[in-house]
């Protein structure tokens, strides 16, 4: 990982692409958000007319033995069962992915069951779930090394399968106690201020999860200027993949869909243990757990949908690929402005 190399933006690309959208056959600036975020992709690419024609979500599962003190709507069987189901297609980004012409990978990198032989299935199992960190560390730092290094390897398989655009999902129920935790010590914010619903859950059991997490802080000191410190003390083996996956398409130019609260947290952590990947990021979505603003104003990652989504799995990422689709398709599809000879004054 000290050897990944995150490129610089290519400002030559981003230039020539802006000289060219200006005289698109249509009013200046009509197409409002998604003509700097085309221009951000040119950047990111290399390529003054990008096109994205595989998109892929990558989503890793993980279980959490905090989540044994019932801080879930749902028992944490849910995380396999969902597992399967994913393979099965029948999930919220089964749909989404296929409407977007996206493919999904499933990797499992720390579910708490025995899957055998699963066809689709990618087997990456780092632990059968992250250790209850209101009682010790949730991840030694090797673990939490070696799932960054399982998100590093699936950015390179993917992209030898060609990639032209990627998000990080994920499935692990009880995830979101690890993120709020995250998202509290890299801001320095108080627990309560980034602590939510989750899957659903309300009064006394956000009250808990709050507590155990203020517990698990306050036993394990993560250092907030070491980021895999922060992942591997009170992280989980799916947000480690995450940033894992985040570094390693950086490293290749492509660009990065941040989806809600639980990719905000590996985000923060990618960005944490190397600041250049965020040029890489985009935002999808405004989630409905509390933290998620913060974390993305941490980053200084702009989202450009506000649809009340609190799921996770890629969700918001997937929903967001045919905008950035579209965003791109008309550097190289349309006419332009002197070719129709159409005068618009300036
Ligand atoms: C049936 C079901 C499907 C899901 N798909 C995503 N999540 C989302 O909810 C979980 C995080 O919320 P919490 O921390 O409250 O458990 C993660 O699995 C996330 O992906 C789901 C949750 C459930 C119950
Ligand atoms: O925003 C998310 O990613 C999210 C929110 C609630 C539950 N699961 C995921």
């Amino acid at each position: 990982m000290n050897k990944l190399h995150i490129p610089p933006l290519d400002e030559q690309a981003a230039k020539a692409a802006l000289e060219h959208q200006k005289i698109l056959a249509k009013p200046p600036l009509a197409l409002g958000k998604l003509e700097p975020v085309a221009i951000q992709i040119a950047a990111m690419t290399g390529n003054p007319a990008p096109r994205l024609k595989n998109k892929t979500v990558v989503l890793f599962a993980s279980d959490h033995h905090i989540a044994d003190h019932g801080l879930s709507l749902t028992s944490t069987d849910v995380t396999y069962i969902q597992t399967r189901n994913f393979l099965q297609g029948g999930g919220t980004i089964n749909a989404f992915t296929r409407n977007a012409g996206a493919r999904l990978t499933v990797v499992d990198v720390g579910v708490n069951y025995d899957f055998g032989d699963l066809p689709g299935l990618v087997k990456r199992k780092v632990m059968h779930g992250a250790n209850d960190f209101s009682k010790g560390p949730a991840m030694t730092r090797e673990q939490a090394l070696e799932c960054l290094q399982v998100g590093i390897d699936i950015a390179r398989e993917e992209k030898a399968r060609g990639l032209d655009i990627v998000a990080a999902g994920e499935m692990g129920i009880g995830n979101t106690t690890p993120s709020s935790a995250i998202v509290a010590v890299l801001t320095g914010t108080p627990v309560e201020t980034v602590t939510g619903r989750g899957s659903g859950v309300k009064g006394e059991v956000i009250r808990k999860k709050i507590e155990l997490i203020e517990r698990g802080i306050a036993l394990n000191k993560p250092d907030p200027a070491d980021a895999i410190d922060v992942l591997a003390k009170v992280g989980g083996p799916e947000i480690g993949a995450m940033a894992g996956l985040m570094l390693g398409a950086a490293s290749l130019r492509v660009p990065i869909v941040i989806d809600g609260f639980i990719a905000g947290a590996a985000a923060a952590i990618a960005q944490g243990i190397r600041p250049e990947a965020a040029r890489y990021f985009l935002g999808s979505h405004n989630s409905a757990e509390p933290g998620h603003k913060l974390i993305m104003d941490h980053i200084g990652v702009t989202m450009y949908m506000d649809l009340g989504l609190c799921l996770g799995e890629g969700t918001g990422a997937a929903l967001f690929f045919p905008v950035l689709d579209a965003a791109t398709r008309v550097l190289s599809e349309m006419k332009t402005l002197p070719e129709l000879d159409i005068t618009v004054p300036r």
